[in-house]
């Protein structure tokens, strides 16, 4: 009988449907077991007809189940109640799958490779302690340089020096090939490239250019020409710098000397020449021609070097091989490049290319030697010199791509390691760091760090001011005064009165002085800071102008200071500040005349002054290479010095895995007076900028 037409809706319970599958799982197993229980006669009739058997029982089981679920639907109706109960006691008990116990997992070891992808000579460098030093007595140096050296107060080699000399000096270490070298900010790296350098020059007969010092700076150029003029004394090598700072014409003037020589042979190869050129127009363009036409009869122009070593940055360098007659590197023994990093990262006109061609580059027939000429005229062709390579850096680069742009031959590289505790931050720092930028960073064992928290960096100029107010400016005049109060009371002061700064600031709170011609001689010897910074004040456009106007203008003299108002005290050195500016600048900070520098990231290279005992990063390096600079210029030399950066709630600084040690200040108290010279310094800005 068919059932009703329609009947309340019960929906299927999930279990039911579980019931269902648990069941079509089980089937199998049930079939198997049933099936084994049948007789074989029985079963091999079920074989032959299993199509109609399958379907037959499919049927019935529809007719069953249909059967089944009008009883339900009756019962239901009937007594709904027990219905529901009876269907909720057929549901079978059900778990969730569970998934199989599984073994526990073997620890894997650390992956640790045992090939590198560097060449042998950059995986397995020459690793010196930063404390290992040699008397330059004992290393194969001039005795007179010695003593010279000796005199200036350079009597022991720096670890780098007793590292990279005995392999660039002749003698049992001495190698054969290029040396790469990474030391610390300060670590006497100028003089350690410089002394082998003029040792080999020293009994040189005439000048020719044999040594090139390529740096990125005019202020760096300045410090290695300071210390190959040292070595240099008394072996009559002329050093020469290209930089920029004269006029083109003037440097050439400075670097090559024209002359002539009678050679009528030469002089009709010339003249051929010249006229090739002027019937054919511009197929030799260059001036070596046009002044061969002004030579006397039978005679030819002579170009001389003017310097034994050039000290150069890089474009002009670029420049001079490019457009300066009778200037070549044909001679040169010697390439040096310090601060390598940066300038194998910057290209400078594309600088190591056009010197590298120039190194390689074969004389012309007719400027050989009478025996190079002989020799180029027979089977094989006259010796080739090799460039003795110097690469230098703080911050020295394992990119293969731009090292080999310098066509190393057999290079080593010699790292220099600061010993004891701190050389397992450094080992983790040069871990972690070389590992991400494929650098090897090195920071000066007597380098303090300090981070001080400045929330969400609005009152960074208040922090500012009070960091220097109470750890820089302060302790510096305690101890001066501590010093001054000593001389005293030996009577060993110098009463040399070159301390105008003070007494001109002591009317800013003349109560507060010491007697200011007493001060006069801690002054050249007073600690001073720097304040790299990259500054982000957008809204006031002239970010330099904020920070000098904050700390030339202080809000209130610091009553409890013994100093002055930092106002004379405080200059601007940034990289638009013209040259003859910036270097008046420098000599009056390394005079100690002003005590407080704000510059830019172009005061973070190679700048050495040795009593700088501050550093302050006011915004926060982009790089961990600016870091390792501009806290590298204090420190220098083994003397003591400490590294303040500011930052804000976004930003973390850390070194060798471990956080920064904090320090923590209370802004300055001069938040009105703060509003109200932002408002002011705001309305100059804008009143400027129409
Ligand atoms: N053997 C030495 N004895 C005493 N002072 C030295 C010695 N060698 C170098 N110095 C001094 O150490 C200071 C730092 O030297 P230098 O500028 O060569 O360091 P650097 O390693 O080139 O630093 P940077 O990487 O920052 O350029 C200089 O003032 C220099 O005069």
């Amino acid at each position: 009988m068919a059932g009703p037409l329609y009947a309340r809706y019960i929906p299927e319970k999930a279990p039911t449907k579980t019931k269902a599958s648990v069941q079509s799982i089980e089937a199998p197993e049930a079939q198997k077991y049933a099936l084994s229980a049948r007789p074989a006669k029985k079963e091999k009739k079920e074989r032959e007809q299993p199509k109609k058997r399958k379907r037959d029982k499919h049927e019935e089981s529809e007719e069953e189940e249909a059967s089944k679920k009008h009883k339900v639907a009756d019962a239901v109706r009937e007594e709904p109640e027990q219905a529901a109960q009876a269907i909720e006691e057929e549901q079978p008990e059900l778990h969730d799958l569970v998934p199989l116990p599984q073994p526990e997992p073997v620890p894997e070891p650390d992956y640790k490779p045992t090939f590198s992808a560097l060449p042998p000579w950059l995986a397995h460098p020459i690793t010196v302690t930063s404390r290992a030093t040699t008397p330059f007595s004992t290393l194969p140096i001039d005795t007179k340089l010695v003593s010279h050296l000796n005199q200036k107060g350079y009597t022991e080699a720096f670890a780098v020096q007793s590292a990279v000399l005995p392999l660039l000096l002749p003698g049992p270490k001495h190698h054969a090939g290029d040396i790469c070298v990474s030391a610390a900010t300060g670590s006497g790296k100028t003089l350690a490239y410089v002394l082998p350098m003029v040792e080999s020059m020293r009994h040189r007969v005439v000048t020719k250019l044999q040594g090139l010092v390529v740096v990125p700076t005019r202020e760096l150029v300045a410090q290695a020409r300071e210390i190959a003029e040292l070595c240099s004394v008394g072996t009559g090598l002329k050093v020469g710098t290209a930089v920029g700072n004269h006029s083109f014409a003037a440097e050439q003037e400075m670097l090559v000397k024209k002359g002539r020589r009678y050679d009528p042979e030469k002089y009709k190869i010339l003249q051929a020449k010249a006229k090739e050129r002027i019937l054919y127009g511009t197929a030799e363009q260059d001036a070596y021609l046009d002044d061969a036409v002004d030579m006397l009869p039978g005679h030819v122009p002579e170009y001389e070097s003017k310097v034994d070593i050039l000290v150069c940055t890089p474009g002009r360098l670029v420049e001079h091989i490019q457009s300066t007659t009778g200037f070549s590197l044909d001679d040169v023994q010697w390439l040096v490049i310090d601060e390598a990093d940066r300038l194998l990262d910057q290209s400078f006109q594309e600088w190591v290319g056009v010197v590298m061609a120039a190194l390689q580059a074969e004389k012309p027939y007719e400027e050989m030697n009478a025996r190079d000429q002989v020799l180029s005229k027979m089977w094989y062709p006259p010796e080739r010199r090799t460039v003795r390579k110097v690469i230098l850096s703080a911050t020295m680069t394992r990119d293969l791509s731009k090292l080999d742009t310098l066509r190393l031959r057999r290079p080593k590289l010699v790292v220099i390691e600061d010993a004891g505790e701190l050389a397992g931050q450094e080992a983790n720092l040069q871990d972690t760091l070389a590992a991400a930028s494929g650098a090897i960073f090195e920071l000066p064992p007597t380098l303090k760090e300090w981070a001080i928290p400045v929330g969400d960096g609005s009152d960074k100029p208040l922090y500012l001011l009070r960091l220097l107010q109470t750890h820089i400016l302060h302790e510096n005049e305690a101890k001066a005064r501590a010093r001054l109060e000593d001389s005293t009371a030996s009577g060993s002061g110098d009463e040399d009165d070159s301390s105008s700064v003070l007494s001109d600031s002591s009317s800013d709170n003349t109560t507060q002085q010491p007697p200011t011609q007493k001060l006069t001689p801690y002054h050249a010897a007073t600690p001073k800071a720097l304040s790299p910074a990259s500054y982000t004040f957008d809204q006031l456009r002239r970010p330099n102008l904020h920070l000098n106007h904050r700390i030339r203008n202080p809000p209130l003299p610091p009553p409890h200071l013994p100093a002055p108002a930092l106002r004379p005290l405080t200059t601007l050195l940034t990289k638009s500040s013209a040259t003859s500016t910036g270097r008046k600048t420098l000599s009056r900070f390394r005079s100690g005349t002003l005590r407080i520098l704000i510059a830019t990231d172009r005061a973070s290279r190679g700048l050495d002054i040795p009593e700088l005992a501050h550093i302050i990063n006011y915004d926060i390096p982009r790089s961990v290479t600016s870091y390792v600079h501009r806290v590298g210029r204090t420190a220098r030399a083994g003397r003591e010095g400490e590294a303040w950066t500011l930052f804000t709630d976004g930003e973390e600084i850390r070194r060798g895995g471990r956080k920064v040690e904090r320090v923590k200040i209370v802004p300055a108290e001069a938040r009105e007076e703060y509003e109200e010279a932002l408002g002011k310094l705001k309305g100059d800005v804008e009143g400027a900028g129409r």
